[in-house]
């Protein structure tokens, strides 16, 4: 029996609810199967597209005096809500039509971060839609938001995006998975929270869930960490004519290729930077970076890229 997190990347789970739910049903059934191979699974996932329409359609309700208007960690704790519903639905019914019974538990999660981090000062998390340049700009000027290119899909709002040093909840976590539950834990990163007076708050950011995921399965002990995006591997010279798919790498040679900046800031960076710290971690441990629909195929080798020692 292996222990392993599987996170699974905002931007991966589609544009809707509708697009969701579809693609989580799915995810499900790969994620079922490691449970019936008798894996101990606990699952993390990202935000970025769904904290940032959350976000949006609050601040568009408050500026035309329909409501209030809803800070980053408030929007945070809703995207864990709305995503780990739809995870939790999708892996019920998965159960349900295998006969297996299970508890299967979302957890309000939140991450501790420094206040006074330096990623606070310089935003680097894309979240929400994208847009081409033009209406980027126009948005930068009405709103004073900053908008970046995001791994050439187009431009994003970036928001301050602070390392996570402590989850708050991790007590809980560990307890439900030694239980036997399926735990959804540490959504969209965490809720991020500081530490005032010794009482946690929040504090507007989004923290990577990359690098959550990798502190949560560093700290489980974790045999595997993978990481489901929308690409089936790594690659370096991306998008140039000579790219090439990473398959077995070694953290040495990954670190080589990162230094050489093949991995795009906000998308790719964070993800082999969460793999290279969970190995590092886990020198025991293997980390996976693989699509969303590939999960079955990536854990017996087949396809995405294994970062190990
Ligand atoms: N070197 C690279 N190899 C593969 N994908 C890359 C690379 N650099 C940038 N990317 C982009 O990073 C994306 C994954 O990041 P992102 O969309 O932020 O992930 P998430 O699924 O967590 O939301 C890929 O879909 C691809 O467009
Ligand atoms: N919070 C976060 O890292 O989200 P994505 O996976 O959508 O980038």
């Amino acid at each position: 029996m292996a222990k392993i997190v599987v996170a699974l990347g905002g931007n991966a789970l589609g544009n809707s609810p509708e697009e969701q739910l579809k693609l989580v049903q799915q995810t499900a059934a790969s994620l079922v199967s490691l449970v019936t191979q008798g894996h101990q699974v606990v699952i993390s996932h990202g935000n970025g597209p769904q904290v940032g329409a959350i976000n949006l359609g609050m601040n568009y309700a408050a500026e035309h005096d329909q409501g209030p208007a809803f800070p980053f960690p408030e929007c945070g704790a809703m995207s864990q809500g709305y995503i780990g519903y739809h995870l939790q639905q999708g892996l019920q019914n998965e159960l349900r039509r295998k006969q297996l019974t299970k508890d299967v538990v979302t957890l309000v999660t939140q991450v501790e971060v420094d206040a006074a981090d330096p990623a606070f000062k310089q935003p680097t998390k894309p979240v929400g839609a994208f847009y081409d340049q033009a209406t980027a700009q126009k948005i930068e000027q009405e709103k004073g938001y900053t908008f970046v290119e995001d791994a050439g899909r187009g431009y994003r709002r970036v928001v301050a995006s602070p390392q996570p040093k402590a989850i708050v909840e991790f007590d809980s976590i560990s307890r439900l998975i030694n239980a036997g539950s399926l735990v959804i834990a540490s959504g969209g990163g965490g809720v991020p929270v500081v530490q005032k007076d010794g009482l946690y708050q929040g504090i507007p950011a989004v923290i990577d869930k990359d690098k959550s995921s990798a502190l949560l399965a560093g700290k489980l002990a974790a045999d595997q960490l993978i990481i489901l995006t929308a690409v089936d591997y790594v690659y370096v010279n991306y998008g140039q004519p000579e790219q090439k798919a990473l398959a077995d790498v070694s953290a040495g040679d990954m670190a080589t290729y990162l230094k050489q900046g093949q991995f795009a800031k906000g998308s790719m960076l964070p993800k082999v930077e969460a793999c290279l710290d969970f190995v590092k971690q886990n020198p025991q441990g293997t980390a996976v970076i693989t699509s969303l629909s590939h999960l079955a195929d990536a854990l017996v080798g087949k396809i995405g890229t294994r970062i190990h020692k």
